[in-house]
C-alpha cells in the first residue's frame, strides 16, 4: 500500500511542538516545550546537558517523546503510518553521526538517499549535486576512512541534504569545521534556510549570529528564551559575562531564566 504524499491541509507550521517532554527513567531532558519552526534558520543554543540532543532526536524521529505531542509537516510524529512519509522529507546530521568506514564519499550518500527511498534514477545525480555544495567534489570517490574530522563532519551534512529536505535538523554541525568551512558552511544554511525549515543545535554564538534567522536557547529542557538573534544582542548588558553582544544576551537572558524558574518554585 503506497503512503499518502499530499500536505496535510493544517500544515502551518513545519514543527509544532505542544508540552513536548521527554523523560529518561527519573531525569526530564525535555520539559514541557511549546515550540514551532516554519522557514528559516532557527538556531538551539544552551549548557551542556540543556536538552539539545534530546529535542533534536525526537524532531528527527529517532526516539520517542514520553509526553506532550508534536505534528512535523502537519503529520502526528506518533501516527506510525505517516512516519515512512515524514521520514523521506527529512534530512538529520546527529550529534554522533555514525557511518560505513570502507563505503566511498560517493557511496555513503548515495545509500542514504537510498534508505531515503528517493527514486534510483535521481540518486547519482542529487549525491554529487550535495557533495559538491559542501566542496568535497574532489574526494567523492575516496574511502570514509581516509578522510580527515572535518571532512566527515561535511559529508554528515551532504548525507542530511541529500532528499532536498524540507526540515533540516543539524545537531553541531559546524564541530570540527575549520574558519574558511565554517564561513562556507553558515552560507549555505542561510541559502537553504530560504526555503526549508533548518534547526541549527550549536554552542557557537557566531554560527547563530552569521546564520540564524531567530534563536531558541534551551536550559534544563525548557525554553528560557525565543525571539531574534538581534533581541539576543540586545539583552546584555557589560556587566554580562561574554566576548561580543550575543554572548553578553545569552548570559544575561540564562540569568535571567533561572532566576525566574527560583522564584517560582
Ligand atoms: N540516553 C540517555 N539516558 C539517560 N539520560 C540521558 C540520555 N541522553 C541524555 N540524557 C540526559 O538528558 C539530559 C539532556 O541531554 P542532551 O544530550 O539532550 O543535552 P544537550 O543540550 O544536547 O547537551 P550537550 O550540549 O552537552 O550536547 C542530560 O541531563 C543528559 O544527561
Amino acid at each position: 500500500m503506497s503512503l499518502p504524499e499530499q500536505p496535510a491541509p493544517d500544515q502551518a507550521w513545519h514543527i509544532s511542538a505542544s508540552s513536548l517532554t521527554v523523560r529518561y527513567g527519573r531525569r526530564i531532558a525535555v520539559d514541557g516545550l511549546d515550540l514551532t519552526f516554519g522557514a528559516g534558520v532557527h538556531g538551539l543554543l544552551g549548557p551542556n546537558g540543556a536538552g539539545k540532543t534530546t529535542l533534536m532526536r525526537v524532531l528527527a524521529t529517532a526516539s520517542p517523546a514520553t509526553g506532550g505531542s508534536l505534528r512535523i509537516l502537519g503529520r502526528p510524529s506518533g501516527d506510525r503510518h505517516h512516519l515512512r512519509a515524514v521520514r523521506r522529507r527529512l534530512g538529520y546530521l546527529p550529534q554522533r553521526f555514525g557511518y560505513y568506514a570502507r563505503f566511498t564519499v560517493r557511496e555513503f550518500v548515495e545509500y542514504v538517499a537510498w534508505l531515503k527511498e528517493m527514486p534510483a534514477a535521481d540518486i547519482p545525480g542529487a549525491a554529487q549535486r550535495v557533495i559538491e555544495r559542501v566542496q568535497l567534489g574532489d574526494r567523492a570517490g575516496h574511502r570514509m576512512r581516509t578522510l580527515s574530522g572535518g571532512m566527515v563532519q561535511r559529508v554528515g551534512v551532504a548525507q542530511a541534504l541529500v532528499n532536498d529536505p524540507e526540515v533540516l535538523l543539524l545537531d553541531e554541525p559546524t564541530v570540527g569545521l575549520d574558519p574558511e568551512q565554517r564561513v562556507h558552511l553558515r552560507a549555505l544554511l542561510r541559502d537553504v534556510g530560504a526555503q526549508t525549515c533548518v534547526i541549527v543545535s550549536t554552542h557557537l554564538v557566531e554560527d547563530i549570529a552569521a546564520a540564524c534567522s531567530d534563536v531558541a536557547i534551551i536550559d534544563e529542557g525548557r525554553v528560557a528564551f525565543r525571539g531574534s538573534v538581534d533581541q539576543l544582542a540586545a539583552a546584555g548588558s557589560r556587566e554580562d559575562s561574554g566576548d561580543s553582544a550575543v554572548e553578553r544576551g545569552y548570559t544575561a537572558l540564562l540569568r535571567q531564566h533561572r532566576t525566574r524558574v527560583v522564584a517560582a518554585r
